[in-house]
C-alpha cells in the first residue's frame, strides 16, 4: 500500500508503513518474476489473419460480476445457486479458492454452480496456499468483506490481476476501518490481518469509486449493526447486480445504480438464485472485432439495457450497428469514419467510473480505430500503464503516437494497407484481446504468446472465433 495511506497517522505506524511499502514492492517484484519465469512455457495462439468472419456469438457471463457474486456466497450458510458463470481462469480460480476453504461447490453444469458456505475453514485464508493461489487474480481481494462480516476476521494477501498500474487496496482498508475493523500487517506472511468485535454501520465517503472496493465494503456492511451510507460508491452494472443479489438474500440496500448506497444491516442472510449478466467487455470486444475484420456479426442476448454508453462509443468510431430485440447486429463494413466534435475538433475517447466509459474497453477502442478513417485521441485516465502494448501495434504497421502513459493518438489507415502479422506477447487481458483482434485483421501469420492473460477473461475465445471462420490455433508451449 502506498505511504499516503498512513499520511496522516502518527509515527507509531511508521514501522507498519515501511512494511506496507515492502508489501507493495514485494507484490510488484514477485508478480514480475512469476510472469517472466513462466514466460517461455505459456501457451500461445497462432493466427492467420485477413479473413472475414460471419455468424452469431453469445457473450459469456460477466467476469467482473462473477468475481463479486461468487465472493458473496460466503455471507450465508444456505445454498446459493449461480447461473451463467463464465468458464474463465480467474473465475475458476476463485471457485477453487472457495472449495479449498471447504465451501460446498456443486457444479450443475459448465455455467451453473450451487454453493453452500455452512462449515468453512476460516484459517485457510491465512495459509501459504491461499496466498499463492489468491495472488493470481484480483478478485480474491473480495473474500475479505464477507469474511469480516460473518467471521469477524479477514486477510488481504497480495492480490493479482492485470499489471496495468498500482492496483492498490486503500479504499478497501479505509472502508473496513470506518466500519470498525482494525488491522495489522504481518511481515511473516506479507498479509494485512483484519479483526473486529462487530462491525458498526456508519456514513463514509470512499476516497475513490473503486469497483472492488465498493463491493468489498458493501458486503461487509450488509451484516453490520445499524445503517451504513457509502457515498462516492462505484455503480457499475456489476455492483448493481451484487446489490440485487444481496437484497434477494435479505439484505436491505437502497440507492442501487447511484453513487450513494444506503444499507440497513441485518443479522443474517438466506440463500438465493442469481443469474449473471452477459459480459459487457466481451460485447465491446466483439463490436471492435467485427469492424476490424470487416465481418458481419450478430451478438446474441447482449443485455443491451445494461450497456450504458458502450454502443455509442463504438458508433463514434463510425461503426454501424442495429439492435434487433436484445441482439446487436453489425453489418459488414469495409470503411468506418471517426466522428469529430460539433466544431470539427478531433474526437477524444476516455474512460471514467460508471456510467462513464469503462477503462476495460479502452484497449479495444484503440485497436479498432487503427483501420478507421480519421483520427482519435485515446485517453486511459484510470490506469497508469495500460497503453504500453501500442508498440506491438506500431510494429504491425498501425499509425499510433503514444503521447504519454495515459494517452495515445491513432491516425486511422482507412484500409490503405492491412496490418502485418508479427510475434508478440499479451501483457494483460484486454491488451491481449486487442492484439488478437489486430492479428485477425492483419495480413499473414501472427503468434501471440502468454495467452493465459486472455484466458483469464475470455472463455475459450479461440474455439468461438473458429466458429466464426477464424484461422486460429492454440499452441501449448509447456515443456
Ligand atoms: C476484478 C474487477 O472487478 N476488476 C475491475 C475493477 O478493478 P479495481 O476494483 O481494482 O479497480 P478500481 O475501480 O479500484 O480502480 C481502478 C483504477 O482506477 C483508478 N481510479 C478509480 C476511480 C476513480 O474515480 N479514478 C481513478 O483514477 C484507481 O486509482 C485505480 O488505479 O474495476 C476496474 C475499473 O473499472 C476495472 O478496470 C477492473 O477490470
Ligand atoms: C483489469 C481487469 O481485470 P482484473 O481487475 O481482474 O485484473 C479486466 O477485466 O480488464
Amino acid at each position: 500500500m502506498p505511504a499516503l495511506l498512513f499520511g496522516d497517522y502518527n509515527n507509531q505506524l511508521g514501522a507498519i508503513r515501511v512494511q506496507i511499502i515492502k508489501f507493495a514492492v514485494q507484490t510488484r517484484d514477485s508478480n514480475t518474476d512469476k510472469q517472466n519465469k513462466n514466460y517461455y512455457y505459456m501457451a500461445s495462439f497462432e493466427v492467420i489473419g485477413g479473413k472475414k468472419l460471419s455468424g452469431s456469438i453469445q457473450p459469456q457471463g460477466a467476469k467482473n460480476e462473477a468475481l463479486q457474486i461468487i465472493s458473496a456466497v460466503l455471507l450465508t450458510n444456505q445454498e446459493v445457486r449461480i447461473e451463467n458463470i463464465p468458464d474463465i481462469l480467474d473465475v475458476n480460480l476463485l471457485i477453487e479458492l472457495l472449495s479449498d476453504m471447504q465451501v460446498q461447490v456443486n457444479r450443475i453444469d459448465r455455467h451453473t454452480c450451487i454453493f453452500k458456505a455452512d462449515q468453512i475453514q476460516t484459517d485457510y485464508l491465512n495459509s501459504p496456499a491461499f496466498r499463492e493461489k489468491g495472488s493470481k487474480l484480483r478478485g480474491s481481494v473480495m473474500l475479505a468483506g464477507p469474511m469480516l462480516a460473518r467471521y469477524k476476521k479477514a486477510y488481504i494477501a497480495k492480490p493479482g490481476g492485470d499489471k496495468i498500474g498500482r492496483r492498490g487496496v486503500d479504499t478497501h482498508i479505509l472502508g473496513f476501518q470506518k466500519l470498525g475493523a482494525e488491522f495489522v500487517y504481518n511481515p511473516q506472511t506479507s498479509c494485512l490481518e483484519f479483526t473486529t468485535s462487530g462491525l458498526k454501520g456508519c456514513y463514509m465517503m470512499l476516497d475513490e469509486p473503486s469497483v472492488t472496493g465498493t463491493a468489498n465494503v458493501l458486503m461487509a456492511a450488509v451484516l453490520a449493526e445499524g445503517e451504513t451510507q457509502i457515498y462516492n460508491a462505484a455503480c457499475e452494472p456489476y455492483i448493481q447486480q451484487l446489490c440485487r443479489m444481496l437484497n434477494s438474500m435479505g439484505a436491505r440496500i437502497t440507492g442501487i445504480g447511484s453513487n450513494l448506497l444506503t444499507v440497513q444491516g441485518v443479522k443474517e442472510l438466506s440463500g438465493t438464485t442469481h443469474t449473471m449478466l452477459p459480459d459487457m467487455i466481451e460485447i465491446g470486444s466483439f463490436i471492435g472485432l467485427a469492424a476490424m475484420t470487416s465481418s458481419e456479426l450478430t451478438i446474441k442476448n447482449a443485455g443491451i439495457e445494461h450497456l450504458g454508453v458502450i454502443p455509442d462509443k463504438f458508433r463514434k468510431l463510425g461503426i454501424q450497428m442495429e439492435f434487433k430485440g436484445d441482439d446487436i447486429y453489425i453489418p459488414q463494413q469495409d470503411h468506418y469514419e471517426i466522428a469529430t466534435y460539433m466544431d470539427g475538433g478531433i474526437l477524444t475517447i476516455y474512460d471514467n467510473p460508471w456510467p462513464g466509459f469503462t477503462p476495460d474497453l479502452i484497449s479495444i477502442v484503440l485497436v479498432t480505430a487503427i483501420q478507421a478513417k480519421g483520427s482519435v485521441l485515446i485517453h486511459q485516465k484510470m490506469f497508469e500503464s495500460r497503453l504500453f502494448f501500442t508498440d506491438k501495434l506500431i510494429d504491425m504497421g498501425a499509425q499510433i503516437i503514444l503521447c504519454d502513459p495515459h494517452r495515445a493518438t491513432v491516425i486511422g489507415l482507412d484500409r490503405k494497407h492491412p496490418l502485418r502479422g508479427i510475434t508478440m506477447t499479451s501483457p494483460d487481458i484486454r491488451a491481449g484481446q486487442a492484439l488478437l483482434i489486430a492479428a485477425l485483421s492483419a495480413e499473414g501469420k501472427s503468434t501471440i504468446q502468454n495467452i493465459e492473460q486472455i484466458d483469464r477473461g475470455y472463455q475459450q475465445i479461440d474455439q468461438r472465433l473458429i466458429q466464426l471462420g477464424a484461422d486460429i490455433r492454440r499452441i501449448d508451449n509447456q515443456k
